[in-house]
């Protein structure tokens, strides 16, 4: 039968690259840390989600809210971040692709929602 790992075990394999530093004892402390980031991400990504909501503001139609080329630059931003972080190139690509898939659906929402401001002559 297949089991779920134990949380407070000591480990069960180990890197061979002998520069590896292990970070944490056992898997429950592995996941508090990873817990705590969620909760920093979620954070962030809450007062990302204000800005992005705020850009609605500043858009004629929905094809300046999908921002095609403004997507792009975030895109190639973010790669280059995480080359620069050590985070996972393609992990961030792909999540930064479903981030941004998701607040340009809330956007288009709130641009339907929104009226027209009067331009001064
Ligand atoms: O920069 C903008 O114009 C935004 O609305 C923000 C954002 C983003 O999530 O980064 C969202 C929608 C656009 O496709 C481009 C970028």
């Amino acid at each position: 039968m297949q089991k779920e790992p134990e949380t407070h075990g000591a480990p069960l394999r180990r890197f061979t690259d002998p520069a590896y530093v292990p970070l944490c004892a056992n898997l429950a402390e592995v996941r508090e840390n990873i817990d705590r980031l969620d909760r920093q991400i979620v954070t962030l990504l809450a007062e990302r989600g204000r800005y992005v909501k705020d850009a609605a503001r500043f858009k004629r139609d929905a094809f300046q809210v999908s921002a095609p080329q403004r997507q792009q630059e975030v895109i190639d931003k973010v790669k280059a971040l995480a080359e620069k972080e050590g985070a996972y190139p393609e992990v961030v690509e792909a999540a930064y692709r479903a981030l941004i898939a998701g607040f340009i659906a809330r956007e288009q929402q709130d641009h339907l929602g929104m009226v027209g401001v009067e331009v001064q002559p």
